[in-house]
């Protein structure tokens, strides 16, 4: 599973619920249109790759976590396991994570999954990441379909732990964007921010 990993020094990993955008993000962000993006959930079942020849450098496409319409709940285990092996195998290569999420319904799907020995997947990744001591950017997508804007980012803090407001963690931590029209500042902020304190000044031009 997972085999066709590029060898690169240094990668910045996306993932998230299916669904959330994670395949337009990395177009926009490398202005390549092979990444398949839909409207059905679970479009990407294996790592997209993005590589430079000549670079040491790559974004990886992670497939989408969580449920899928049309998708069995053994595949999807399987899928959710396979993320984490890659992640932990690859840990010491991953100068930052990025996890993924619908504004408009990221704080109401946290909500619906906690219970009392249960913690909701983006939850769950957030902290594996943490625990891995990658550095870890939220990136809110779909901020385009949120009217209650900074109510929306400060209850998103609060589920992750993260003191609100949420403008303390602007900069390194929470990027509002809209992949879909490649509003994606806030996005490269974060990574040129953990790329600097990386040492890896070389690959800001990636993320200009
Ligand atoms: N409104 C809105 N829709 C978006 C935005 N970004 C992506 N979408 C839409 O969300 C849907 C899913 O996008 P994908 O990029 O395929 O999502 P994904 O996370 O890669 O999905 P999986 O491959 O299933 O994990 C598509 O219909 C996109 O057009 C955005 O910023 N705003
Ligand atoms: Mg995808």
């Amino acid at each position: 599973m997972f085999e066709n990993r590029p060898k690169r020094d240094a990668e910045v990993v996306f993932v998230g619920r299916s669904n959330v955008g994670k395949s337009t993000l990395m177009r926009e962000l490398t202005g390549h249109s092979k990444f398949n993006t839909g409207k059905k959930p679970g479009v990407t079942r294996e790592p997209n790759h993005f590589d430079w020849a000549g670079e040491s450098f790559m974004f990886s496409d992670l497939p989408g976590f969580g449920f899928m319409s049309g998708v069995e709940e053994e595949r999807r285990e399987a899928i959710k396991t396979d993320i984490v092996r890659y992640i932990e195998e690859h840990a010491d290569k991953i100068l930052v994570g990025v996890l993924v999420v619908d504004g408009k319904s990221v704080v109401d799907i946290i909500d619906r999954h906690t219970g009392e020995d249960s913690i909701p997947h983006d939850v769950e990744m957030f902290y594996f990441l943490e625990e891995l001591g990658i550095p870890t950017v939220v990136a809110v997508n779909k901020m385009d379909k949120v009217d209650d804007r900074d109510e929306r980012l400060n209850d998103l803090c609060d589920r992750l732990g993260l003191y609100p407001p949420w403008e303390q963690w602007k900069g390194d931590t929470i990027a509002p964007i809209v992949a879909k029209r490649g509003q994606l500042e806030p996005l490269k902020e974060a990574l040129r921010h953990h790329f600097h304190e990386a040492k890896r000044d070389d690959l800001l031009k990636f993320v200009k």
